[in-house]
């Protein structure tokens, strides 16, 4: 455990590719001022960098896997150890799969709370297709995209059911996360408001 995060607010934000987890963290940090970690922005920035390591990433997310857990656990407690003047963290599209959650739990610190996003298979497919034509996201075609849903299906999905059991999961529902950003967000406000 990291003694200097203790007491710190940490809610994990899950979803499938395209479920909204940016947009809906770029509001969080708007209104309530948390320190915003995407697992994937961390990953990107490593294969901008040029880096051996790199490449090595940018193979495994072309093909919609996952990069080892531990790789990104050390990305985000370096960016928290970074950040420990921050009053919460919202670490964005993390935990991937079971034992990366129980790995940040035990090296980190413990979650506080899980949104997750639920949004059909189809819309998030239409949602990232459009997002490719702008984004330049070498993972936006319609190939990685089906290979990501297949990854977040049988890795991902399990990661749900286990903060469920734990009673931390803050689940939107499909017909509120299909519909507007700002409707998303009203119910997402629900949640931080009380912690
Ligand atoms: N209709 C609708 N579209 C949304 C909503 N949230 C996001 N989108 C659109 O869906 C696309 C994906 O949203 P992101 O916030 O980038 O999704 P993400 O979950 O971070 O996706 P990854 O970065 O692939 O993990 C964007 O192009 C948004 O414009 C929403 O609440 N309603
Ligand atoms: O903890 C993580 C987070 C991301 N990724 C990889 O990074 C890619 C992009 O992740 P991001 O959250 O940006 O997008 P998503 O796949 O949710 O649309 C994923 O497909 C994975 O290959 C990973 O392996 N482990
Ligand atoms: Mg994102």
């Amino acid at each position: 455990m990291a003694a200097e995060l203790a007491g710190k607010k940490i809610i994990f934000i899950v979803g499938g590719p395209g479920s909204g987890k940016g947009t809906q963290c770029e509001r969080i940090v708007a209104k309530y001022g948390y320190c915003h970690l995407s697992s994937g922005d961390l990953l990107r920035a490593e294969v901008a960098s040029g880096s051996e390591r790199g490449q090595e990433l940018q193979e495994i997310m072309k093909r919609g896997e996952l990069v080892p857990l531990e790789t990104v656990l050390a990305m985000i407690r370096d960016k928290m150890l970074a950040n420990t003047d921050a009053k919460g963290f919202l670490i964005d599209g993390y935990p991937r799969e079971v034992d990366q959650g129980k790995q940040f739990e035990s090296s980190i610190a413990s979650a506080t709370s899980v949104l997750y996003l639920d949004v059909a298979t189809e819309t998030m497919v239409q949602r990232l297709i459009k997002r490719g034509q702008t984004s330049g996201r070498a993972d936006d075609n319609e190939e990685t995209i089906r290979a990501r849903l297949n990854t977040f299906e049988k890795a991902t999905a399990p990661v749900v059911d286990f903060y469920k059991q734990q009673g931390k999961l803050f689940e939107i529902e499909r017909s509120v996360a299909e519909s507007s950003p700002d409707d998303v967000f009203a119910k997402v406000c629900l949640l931080f408001d009380k912690l």
